[in-house]
């Protein structure tokens, strides 16, 4: 999506923020325009009190004189504005295209409210067509690969599952594991999925954000359309 739709998103979702807030910020290259927007209003005198969702959103953040806090001194955040790779007409989430999804999914759980920023290209009808990321421990690759192979396989999914790569390496995230990208096609039924996904021992957790999304604003060139 161009990087204007993106700043029309990101701009709209300012409004769902107050001075005084505890905010979750979140990851990837349509919320770091959130975080430069609250920047700058930061500059100006705007009281927040923010938990990123991953380093790179933390040091974006502390480049820009936001106040940052962890979910160890305070329990709850008033909203998380962040991006997402799939959504669709339930607010169900894919998420993780950037590796975040486990510091994002803890975030959001921890928010009274979870707003996501998007160009109307990541409304689907059904979720899946973008490969679902799961983070999974190392140790036990091989069988953690084999246990969710199997679930693809009962899930019929139309592709294969990878191991995310960076730099000819496996991709490893904030959290010190790795990514299985797992390609459905058509995922029918998330939260059966979700649960099947969440009973392997390997896996930490899974791109698929259910009942978390409450506000969306999508943008695309009429304009930013709110769902929720
Ligand atoms: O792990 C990354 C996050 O879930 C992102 O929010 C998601 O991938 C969307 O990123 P972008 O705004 O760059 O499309």
């Amino acid at each position: 999506m161009s990087d204007e739709l993106k700043k029309q998103a990101a701009l709209a979702a300012m409004s769902e923020v107050k001075s005084g807030m505890r905010i979750g910020l979140g990851t990837g290259s349509t919320a770091k325009h959130f975080v430069d927007y609250l920047g700058a209003e930061v500059a100006k005198g705007f009281e927040c009190l923010c938990v990123p969702t991953s380093i790179a959103t933390m040091k974006q953040a502390q480049s820009l004189n936001i106040p940052l806090t962890t979910l160890d001194e305070i329990d709850r955040l008033d909203v998380t504005v962040d991006g997402a790779d799939e959504i669709d007409d339930r607010m169900q989430l894919i998420k993780g295209g950037g590796g975040a999804l486990l510091r994002e999914k803890i975030v959001a759980a921890a928010s009274d409210k979870m707003v996501v920023i998007a160009d109307t290209s990541k409304l689907v009808e059904v979720l899946g067509k973008f490969a679902l990321p799961i983070e999974v421990n190392k140790f036990g690759l091989g069988a953690t690969q084999n246990a969710v192979s199997a679930i693809m396989q009962d899930f019929k999914a139309e592709g294969g599952l990878v191991l995310r790569q960076q730099n000819d390496a496996p991709f490893v995230t904030d959290g010190g594991h790795f990514i299985l990208d797992a390609s459905f096609g058509r995922i029918s039924d998330a939260k059966a999925l979700s649960d099947e996904l969440l009973n392997v021992p390997g896996v930490v957790q899974h791109g698929l954000f259910l009942g978390l999304c409450a506000k969306a604003y999508l943008a695309d060139a009429n304009g930013v359309k709110e769902l929720g």
